[in-house]
């Protein structure tokens, strides 16, 4: 086995828990998607004080110039407390963003039936459905999801046979240039982990982390407009599995973390910015030290909203543990196939079952 998408694979899902709902034929919250325990409790007095708290670092997350000097403790400290950053002067063109997300938003406002023809297989990984976690919940999302590892032109022809290119042209550049900015980010990270330049090499060699071995995907999230927003979740909570998660949110609301004795913490986009988000991968390469973000996104009852996640991994086959420099692991080491199979059955509980 080679490839993220034969990893993803590996765990059959049933066709009702692939087939996103028919959102434009709804115009009430049906029971199957009533989300009775989150209502809004980033509502509750917890989250009121953090509303008018000034705006420092303590309150919101943190937004950081890539061009700044002093970049690599910029990028460790919000690591270390947020798990998340904002990156600007990321050198992705503006154009490139804005043109993954009209694709994406027009791929989305295709006739249910006809998003149908791009269905993931069940023992697939890739093409349009719900998210992936969707088994662990009783409840259902307010979300339709399309998933890409590589090239997407077998999907693009399912969904426009004359007239594809243009669609899988935009999503190759942007998979391209989103590989070589989480490239960047994570020798920024190597850097604050206090990795000499030896160890760095010898840790991009034996994890694969290096640009041109790395794999990677890129999901487009989509919530439709919502009749009954607080009693509906767009994307349940989870951790992202993989190094890091470099997201673009558009310009509508809807993306939360989890911070404890906080709550869930809404995080505004920021215009011109992509969100950066550690995964379990990179917890457990820096030994516990950078938290795996727990976080979900709320959807909006007047704005359809789209979002686009690239995920940065190393090759499936290759074996991921804390960096042996940092004493007393507290996590064995094992393959990122291994992990992603272990999350696939346990999810939030994939981690503690490799504590040691
Ligand atoms: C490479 C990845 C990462 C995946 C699985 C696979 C493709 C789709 C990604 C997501 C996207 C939506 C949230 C998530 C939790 C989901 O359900 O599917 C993600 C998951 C993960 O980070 O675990
Ligand atoms: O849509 C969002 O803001 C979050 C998406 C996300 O968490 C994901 O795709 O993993
Ligand atoms: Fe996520």
């Amino acid at each position: 086995m080679a490839t993220l998408s034969e990893a993803y694979g590996d765990s059959p899902l049933g066709l009702q828990h692939i087939i996103p709902l028919d959102f434009d034929s709804i115009h009430e919250l049906p029971d199957s998607h009533i989300w009775s325990d989150h209502v809004n409790d980033h509502d509750s007095e917890k989250y009121t004080h953090l509303k008018h708290a000034p705006k420092n670092e303590e309150s919101s997350v943190p937004i950081i110039d890539l061009s700044a000097p002093n970049v690599v403790e910029l990028v460790g400290n919000a690591c270390e407390t947020w798990g998340m950053f904002h990156v600007i002067n990321h050198g992705v063109s503006s154009i490139l963003v804005n043109n993954v997300e009209s694709h994406a938003r027009q791929l989305f406002s295709l006739p249910t039936q006809h998003k149908l023809k791009a269905l993931r297989a069940p023992g697939g990984a890739t093409g349009y459905g719900v998210a992936r976690i969707s088994p662990f919940f009783s409840k259902l999302m307010w979300h339709e999801g399309f998933t890409i590892m590589g090239s997407t032109v077998e999907h693009a022809k399912e969904l426009w046979p004359h007239g594809y290119e243009d669609f899988c042209n935009v999503m190759d550049n942007y998979q391209k240039r989103m590989k070589s900015l989480a490239y960047q980010i994570m020798l920024l990270i190597l850097k604050f982990l206090d990795i000499t330049k030896e160890e760095e090499e010898e840790v991009i060699s034996v994890s694969s982390i290096h640009e041109s071995d790395a794999d990677g995907a890129l999901q487009l999230n989509s919530y439709p407009c919502c009749p009954d927003p607080n009693r509906a979740i767009g994307l349940a909570p989870h951790t992202d599995s993989l190094l890091l998660t470099i997201l673009h949110q558009s310009e509508t609301k809807g993306l939360q973390i989890h911070r404890n004795g906080v709550g869930w913490v809404p995080v505004p986009p920021v215009s011109g910015a992509l969100v950066v988000n550690i995964g379990d991968l990179l917890h457990i390469l820096s030994n516990g030290r950078l938290p795996t973000v727990y976080h979900r996104a709320v959807p909006n009852q007047d704005r359809h909203r789209v979002s686009v996640a690239y995920f940065y991994g190393p090759p499936v086959e290759s074996i991921i543990g804390p960096l042996n420099k940092l004493p007393s692991p507290i996590y064995r080491s094992l393959t990122v196939k291994e992990y992603i199979s272990l999350k696939n059955k346990h999810r939030g509980k994939a981690l503690s079952l490799i504590k040691i």
